[in-house]
């Protein structure tokens, strides 16, 4: 684990259902409307199809972005980049886009999308202090020193007991 992270922070799939339920929530009580969503794969895709669903929204894009190799920030890649039609969406700037991340960290990821769609929501399920001004929705904020694991990325597996003893 990078040292920059201290604490974890596992989220178990129910928790991460709910807490994108909780996203849409607080979207639909929002003043904006919203045509499509963007999500920025890949963490994006999962609370995207989750806020879609509840707020029934059927058009989605993606943007695709590269940064970390698991826990190690390395240089920013655009894979692909959102189509002309979904970015005039509500006007230049897309003010009629959704777009949908499962986390903010550093904020460098927001900053690129946000670039591309100036006008458009940003919203994420979790979001960390210095990434946190760039996002206009989110559920909860975790501390910088906490790496968040995502249910995608882990599986069960045995746990020791408390005393130590395996048997
Ligand atoms: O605020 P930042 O410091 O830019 O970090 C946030 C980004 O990092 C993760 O994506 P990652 O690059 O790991 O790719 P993935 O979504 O394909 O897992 C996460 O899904 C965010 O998109
Ligand atoms: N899974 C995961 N990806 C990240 N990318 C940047 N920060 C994080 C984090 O805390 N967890
Ligand atoms: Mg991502």
């Amino acid at each position: 684990m990078d040292e920059r992270y201290q604490k974890n922070f596992p989220v178990s799939w129910e928790q991460f259902h709910r807490d994108s339920r909780a996203l849409a929530w607080r979207l639909t009580n929002g003043d904006r409307h919203f045509e499509a969503i963007v999500c920025v794969t890949r963490g994006g895709l999962v609370p995207a199809a989750i806020v879609a669903r509840e707020m029934s929204i059927r058009v989605i894009e993606t943007v695709c972005v590269a940064s970390y190799d698991y826990d190690k920030q390395g240089e920013l890649k655009v894979l692909k980049e959102v189509a002309p039609h979904i970015r005039a969406l509500g006007g230049e700037g897309g003010r009629n886009v959704l777009i949908v991340d499962d986390l903010v960290d550093t904020g460098k990821t927001a900053r690129v999308v946000r670039d591309m769609l100036p006008e458009a929501h940003f919203a994420t399920v979790y979001a960390k202090p210095a990434g946190r001004p760039l996002v206009d929705t989110f559920v909860t904020e975790v501390s910088q020193d906490t790496w968040i694991f995502l249910p995608w990325d882990m599986g069960l597996q045995f746990t020791p007991p408390i005393s130590g003893h395996a048997g």
